[in-house]
Parts: C-alpha cells; structure tokens; sequence
C-alpha cells in the first residue's frame, strides 16, 4: 500500500536491523559502567530508539523530548520549538541523544547547548542518518548508521506532512507525492 508512493529503497528494514545490532554492541562496551539518561527526540527517533535500546545490554534510563521545526515543510523553519520537554533533570547525568537523522544540525545543535546549560555531565549523539550536504550549523554525532545523499528521505520514523513514518526502510517518494 505505501510501497506504491516510494521511488526508491535506499536502506532496506535487513540494513537497518543490521547497522542497529552493531550499533548497540558499541553502546553496550561504552556505557558499560555508566547509567546514561537516554533522550529519544520525538516523534522521528521512536522507531530507531525502540529498535536500538534492545540492542543495548547495560543500564540505560529513557526520557523523550518533542521538538519541532519543519512542521509539514521540507525545509527546516530555523526555529526549534519544545513541544515537550523531559521529565528528568540532566544535571550530572551521562545523556545519550538518540536521533533518526542530522540534516541542518539545528535541532541537535539546540539540544546540545540546552543539556549543557542544564548541566550534564557528558552529552553524546546516536544518528540513524546523517545527512552531510544539509548541514547550516557545525554538528558532528559520536555514533552514526548511514550517511544519506541530499534528498528528502522517508520512513523509519521521518515522515512527509506526518506519514510514512511506519515504513520499516528508507526510501525516497515519487515525485508527484511531494508538493514543492
Ligand atoms: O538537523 P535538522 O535540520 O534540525 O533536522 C533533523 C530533525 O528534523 C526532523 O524532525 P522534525 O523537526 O521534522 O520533527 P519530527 O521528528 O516530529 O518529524 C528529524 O526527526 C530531526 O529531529
Ligand atoms: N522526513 C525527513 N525529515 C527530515 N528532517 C530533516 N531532514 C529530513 C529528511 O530528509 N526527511
Ligand atoms: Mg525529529
């Protein structure tokens, strides 16, 4: 059904599973030790962190955050906004930002100066995607899945105008889906 919207497969569900095994092997040697407050940036990390944090064989606790900035555009309005905001406090606290995808930087960017201001003891970033040729504001994850090309992608948590989100791969739609 949402198959027929979608031009292209560029990381299939086989990849994804494989990059999030791997990925959480080396959470799991890193925070060995700690008990890292784990922040999934909602709502596009949800399908990425659920996935990741069975991955992850060590303590973790986990607090969410709803920022905002592309609302149904394409294009980042430049303004992050904080739809909700954690129920932990980060001060002292090893935080580990579980994303689906750096464009901009803007959104990580903010978060990163917001932990730091509210005190954390360390702050690291977990990408699913990284998304270079976008970046507007110098930002760079501790921990990244794939490196995307400059297109709009789809699926695993990143949503077009809120669908697609459900997608167990990354792909890029038709043409004719998008409105711009
Ligand atoms: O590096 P940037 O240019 O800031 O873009 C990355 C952010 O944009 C998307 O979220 P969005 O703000 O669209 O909200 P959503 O997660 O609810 O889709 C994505 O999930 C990242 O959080
Ligand atoms: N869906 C989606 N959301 C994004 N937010 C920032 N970049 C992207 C992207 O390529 N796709
Ligand atoms: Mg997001």
């Amino acid at each position: 059904m949402l198959q027929k919207d979608i031009e292209e497969v560029l990381i299939t569900e086989e990849q994804i599973q494989e990059k999030v095994a791997e990925l959480g092997a080396v959470l799991t040697a890193d925070y060995q030790d700690k008990f890292p407050l784990a922040i999934g940036v909602l709502k596009g990390a949800l399908p990425f962190m659920s996935d990741l944090i069975k991955r992850v064989d060590a303590y973790i606790e986990l607090d969410f955050m709803d920022v905002s900035s592309y609302g149904n555009a394409t294009v980042s309005s430049g303004e992050v906004k904080i739809v909700k905001d954690l129920n932990t406090s980060v001060e002292g606290r090893d935080v580990l930002i579980i994303e689906d995808i750096i464009d901009s930087g803007k959104t990580l960017n903010y978060l990163v100066e917001l932990f730091k201001y509210r005190k954390a003891k360390s702050i690291k970033i977990v990408t699913l995607l990284d998304k270079p040729t976008g970046r507007k504001v110098d930002l760079k994850a501790d921990y990244v899945g794939f490196l995307v090309p400059d297109a709009f992608v789809v699926g695993y948590g990143l949503d077009y105008a809120e669908k697609y989100r459900n997608l167990p791969y990354i792909g890029v739609l038709k043409k004719e889906i998008y409105s711009f």
